[in-house]
Formats: C-alpha cells, structure tokens, sequence
C-alpha cells in the first residue's frame, strides 16, 4: 500500500499492529506514523524506521489513514485535538477502540468522515489476529480496502455494528483468556512432574495442536474431543473434573462480564 497510515496513541494494540502490517509487507515502517505522548517509549521503533511524533495534528496531516488506538477515557480529548486536521475527503478513519460507535466519533469529527471500527487482538503483531470490522457508513471501496489491509495480518470477519463489544470479549480479551487457560495447564504440569519451562512448552504446544486441529480439519471441538476420551479413560475423568468445578461456566461468565464491560468503557463526557 502506498498510503500513509497514523497511529494515533501507539501502545499495546496500536505497535502490535504496526509491527503486524510492516512484518507482512503490507507497509514500509517509513510510511507508519506512530504518536504517543512520551515518544521516548517509541525508541526502538523510531530505530526500525517508523516515523515516531507526539504531535497528533501533524501525524493526520501527513497520513491518508488514521488509526485511533488510544483508550477509551483518552479518546475525547484525541477527538477534540484532531477534528480541525481531519479532511473527509482525504482521510478514513479506523477505531480499535472499544465501546465507541462510529456515530460517536463522527460527532467530535464530522458527519462526512467515513468511520470503521476494526477490533483486532494482540496476535496482530504474529499475523494471527482474529479481527472483527464494522461500519456504519463506509464504502464499499474502503470497507473492502480495509479489510485487505486486516488480512494480511490475520482472518477477518465483518460483522454488525451492535455486536463489536461482544466481538471485543470474544477476540481481543479472548487472548488473554486462552493464555490465562495455558498458563494453568503448564501449572498442571509442574505438579504432575514437569519442570515449569518444560510443562510450559508442553501446554504451549498441545493448544496449539488442539486449535489447529479444529482450523485444519473444520470440525467442532466436541468431535475432536471424542477422539481423545477413550471409554474409563483418564482424559474423560480429567475433563468431567474439570467441569464439576465449573470449567465451562466459569469461561461463559467471563465472556458475558467481559462484553458487558466492553460496552461501558467509554460516555462522551468523560
Ligand atoms: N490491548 C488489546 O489487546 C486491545 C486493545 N483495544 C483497544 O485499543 C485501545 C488501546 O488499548 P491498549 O493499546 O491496550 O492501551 P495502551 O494504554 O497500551 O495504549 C494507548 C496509548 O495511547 C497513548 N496516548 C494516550 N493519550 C494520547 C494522546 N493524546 N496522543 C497520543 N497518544 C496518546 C498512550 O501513551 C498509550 O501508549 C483501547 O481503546 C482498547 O480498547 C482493542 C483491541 C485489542
Ligand atoms: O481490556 C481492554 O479493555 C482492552 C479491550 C480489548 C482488549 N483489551
């Protein structure tokens, strides 16, 4: 692509994906504008050839697609800062901010930018995101563009506005949750005789394995797991186990509080 692309508040999410879309050649780091207020946590990026600012208005100025990555109680004031730079026939506007509508932002920028709200996860920075995208008044041409440009770095699935804080729980909170999973079963391991580093490289890779075998095969886990609990056998004890301490439950309940949340992050007051 040979747009220039800003990144307006460069954290966690915001240098995941810059790193995602330059390690897939999507863009060259020089065409990358990262901002954040102390650029002094961007030295290595500004190392590896990404244009570093802690000038916003600027940042907007010299770049085609603007990337709102700020947290939801930082976002007004970004808002407010930007609006004057932000031209809606030159510029689209992307926002991986959790719990705020397209509307939202097109009240502090105005009624003819063209808004996407894309919800990426952390595994954006490996080309493995899982990423939801949603509009309310984007092209098709940008809304197609988009969604090449999140390919690249991951599977995409379009979905209704309304249901991005659900996507947000699922997806983006979702890494943590699987990782949190992980991290027991390596806990698992140590007590059952493993050395931590190798109980750890052991659940790393059996999760790997039991989520490939659900992208490669297109089946659902229940008919994999049947493959794996031999009638008496251990893994069924060990699962049925797992279940009467609320295994399932106790993931379905964080997914529910988790879009809940997601959905009051932001008020356009704050
Ligand atoms: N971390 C994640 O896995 C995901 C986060 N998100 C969303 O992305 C947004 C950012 O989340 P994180 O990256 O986790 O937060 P973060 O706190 O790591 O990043 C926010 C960055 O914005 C910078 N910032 C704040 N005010 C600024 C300003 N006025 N100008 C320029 N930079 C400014 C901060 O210095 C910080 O580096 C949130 O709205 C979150 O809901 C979405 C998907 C996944
Ligand atoms: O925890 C959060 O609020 C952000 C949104 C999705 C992932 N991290």
């Amino acid at each position: 692509m040979n747009k220039k692309i800003a990144i307006i508040g460069s954290g966690n999410i915001g240098l995941s994906l810059a790193k995602g879309l330059v390690k897939a050649d999507f863009a060259q780091a020089g065409d990358i504008i990262l901002t954040r207020r102390n650029i002094n946590h961007l030295k290595s990026f500004a190392e590896a050839g990404f244009v570093v600012s802690n000038n916003n208005n600027q940042a907007v100025s010299n770049a085609d697609v603007i990337i709102l990555a700020v947290l939801p109680q930082q976002l007004n004031a970004v808002l407010d800062e930007i609006s004057s730079s932000i031209d809606s026939k030159k510029h689209l506007v992307i926002s991986v901010i959790s719990g705020v509508s397209c509307v939202a932002v097109r009240e502090k920028l105005g009624d003819d930018v063209e808004v996407i709200r894309v919800m990426p996860n952390t595994a954006i920075a490996i080309g493995q995101s899982m990423t939801c995208l949603a509009s309310d008044n984007a092209s098709d041409e940008n809304i197609i563009s988009v969604t090449k440009m999140f390919e690249t770095v991951g599977s995409v699935v379009k979905i209704n506005e309304d249901l991005m804080t659900s996507a947000t729980a699922l997806c983006a909170c979702g890494i943590a949750f699987f990782l949190r999973a992980i991290r027991a079963a390596s806990q698992g391991g140590v007590e059952i005789g493993f050395h931590a580093d190798e109980a750890l490289k052991m659940a790393v890779q059996t999760a790997k394995g039991a989520a490939d075998l659900l992208l490669l095969h297109g089946t659902h886990p229940e008919s994999e797991i049947d493959k794996v609990t031999s009638p008496k056998g251990c893994t069924i004890a060990g699962l049925n186990e797992m279940e009467h301490n609320g295994f399932s439950s106790s993931l379905i309940k964080g997914i529910k509080l988790s879009a809940l949340k997601a959905g009051n992050l932001y008020t356009k007051e704050s």
